[in-house]
C-alpha cells in the first residue's frame, strides 16, 4: 500500500471523484471544501457512478487550507476561474519533495503553478471524465474517468516519463483510475484542447448540447474548422499534431452520449467561466508565436462579453 498523502484542493465534481476514489483504495486523502464544508463533514461523500455507487461517510475536510498537514501531491481541482486562491493555497500544503499535480482544463496553468512553487514541483494531467456535483457532497460520474499525466518542467519542455509520475500514476490505477502517461505534457493539453474549445465555446454560443452541435451540418463544420485552427496554434508553437487527430475526436464526440459541456453548465448557472484558461492562454502563446487563429479569436471575444454580463449580474 502506498504511503503517499494527497491533498486535494477543490472537492467538486473532479477532485470529489478521483479524491473519493483514491481514498476508498486506502490512500490518506485531505480535502479542502467552501460551501460545503460543514455538510460534508457531517455526512461525508456520495459518489453515484457508471463504474458502481459508493459513499464515505467520513472523510478528512478542512475549510482552511492552512490546517491540512502537509502533503507529497497536491491536486489542483478548482476550476481556473478560481485560480488567484493558489499562492495563497500552495505554499503551505505540498511538501518541499511533494508535487502539486494540476488536472483542471485549459493552457499554461502549469507554468502560474511553477511560479509559486517552483518548476520541479509541478506535474499536470489531462482528464477525460463526465462528472458533475449534484449538490453538496454528492458527485455523479456519468462517463470515461482516464486521466493522461505528464511531468513538467520550464517552458513544457518534454520531460520524459519520470519515477514520480510512475508512483502518482500507480496510486491512481490502484483506485481504478485508468492512466496513460505522457512524455510531452504541452502536446498532451493542446490535443485537450481540439476537444475543449469547439465544443464549450460553440456549446455556450449555440445553447447546444454535443450531440446537437455534430448533429447539424453547419455547427458540425464550425466544430471541425476550430479543430483544425487549434492544429495551427499548436503547430505555431512547435507542437504538431497529425491531422487526423480532428478524426478521431469528431469520431469520439459522435460515440458520446449527447453532453452539456462543464462550460455551458457554468454559463446555464450564472458561473464564471473557464474562458481565459481554454481560450485566453492559447491565443497568447499563438499570438507570441507570430499566428493570429481568428475562429478561436473570435469565439474567445464572444464568451468575454457573455462572461462579462454574467460578471455584472445581467
Ligand atoms: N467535471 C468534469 O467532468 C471535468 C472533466 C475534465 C476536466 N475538468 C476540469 O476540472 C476542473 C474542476 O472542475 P469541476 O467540474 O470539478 O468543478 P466544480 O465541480 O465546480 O468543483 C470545483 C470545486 O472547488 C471548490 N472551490 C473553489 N474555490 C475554492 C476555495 N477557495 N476553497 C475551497 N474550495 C474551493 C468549489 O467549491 P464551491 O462549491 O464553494 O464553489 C467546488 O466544489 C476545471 O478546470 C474543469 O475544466 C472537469
Ligand atoms: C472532453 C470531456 C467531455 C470528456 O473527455 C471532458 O474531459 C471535459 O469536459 O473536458
Amino acid at each position: 500500500m502506498s504511503t503517499r498523502t494527497y491533498a486535494i484542493l477543490g472537492t467538486g465534481a473532479l477532485g470529489g471523484f478521483y479524491g473519493a476514489k483514491l481514498q476508498k483504495a486506502g490512500l490518506d486523502v485531505h480535502f479542502l471544501l467552501r460551501s460545503d464544508y460543514e455538510h460534508v463533514r457531517k455526512h461525508g461523500l456520495v459518489i453515484e457512478s457508471v463504474d458502481g455507487n459508493f459513499s464515505l461517510p467520513q472523510i478528512n475536510a478542512y475549510q482552511d487550507v492552512k490546517d491540512i498537514p502537509q502533503c507529497d501531491v497536491v491536486v489542483v481541482a478548482l476550476k481556473t476561474t478560481q485560480n488567484q486562491s493558489l499562492p495563497k493555497m500552495l505554499t503551505s500544503v505540498v511538501k518541499d519533495n511533494g508535487v502539486v499535480l494540476v488536472l483542471q482544463n485549459g493552457l499554461g496553468l502549469e507554468p502560474e503553478v511553477a511560479q509559486i512553487v517552483g518548476s520541479t514541483r509541478v506535474m499536470g494531467g489531462l482528464c477525460f471524465l463526465c462528472s458533475n456535483k449534484l449538490q453538496a457532497g454528492h458527485i455523479r460520474h456519468v462517463a470515461y474517468g482516464h486521466i493522461i499525466l505528464g511531468d513538467y518542467t520550464s517552458n513544457y519542455y518534454p520531460a520524459g516519463i519520470t519515477p514520480r509520475m510512475q508512483q502518482v500514476a500507480n496510486d491512481f490505477k490502484s483506485a481504478g483510475i485508468g492512466i496513460e502517461l505522457t512524455e510531452d505534457l504541452f502536446k498532451a493539453r493542446w490535443q485537450k484542447l481540439v476537444w475543449n474549445i469547439p465544443y464549450n465555446g460553440l456549446s455556450v454560443i449555440l445553447n447546444a448540447t454535443t450531440a446537437e452541435l455534430m448533429a447539424n451540418v453547419y455547427s458540425r463544420k464550425l466544430v471541425e474548422q476550430l479543430m483544425h485552427e487549434v492544429l495551427a496554434g499548436a503547430k505555431s508553437c512547435n507542437c504538431s499534431i497529425v491531422d487526423s487527430f480532428v478524426e478521431t475526436m469528431l469520431n469520439y464526440t459522435d460515440k458520446m452520449k449527447p453532453y452539456r459541456t462543464s462550460m455551458k453548465i457554468d454559463y446555464d448557472e450564472r458561473r464564471p467561466m473557464e474562458v481565459e484558461a481554454i481560450f485566453g492562454n492559447p491565443l497568447r502563446m499563438a499570438q507570441a508565436a507570430g499566428t493570429h487563429l481568428p475562429q478561436i479569436s473570435c469565439l474567445y471575444h464572444q464568451l468575454k462579453f457573455l462572461d462579462a454580463k454574467l460578471n455584472e449580474g445581467v
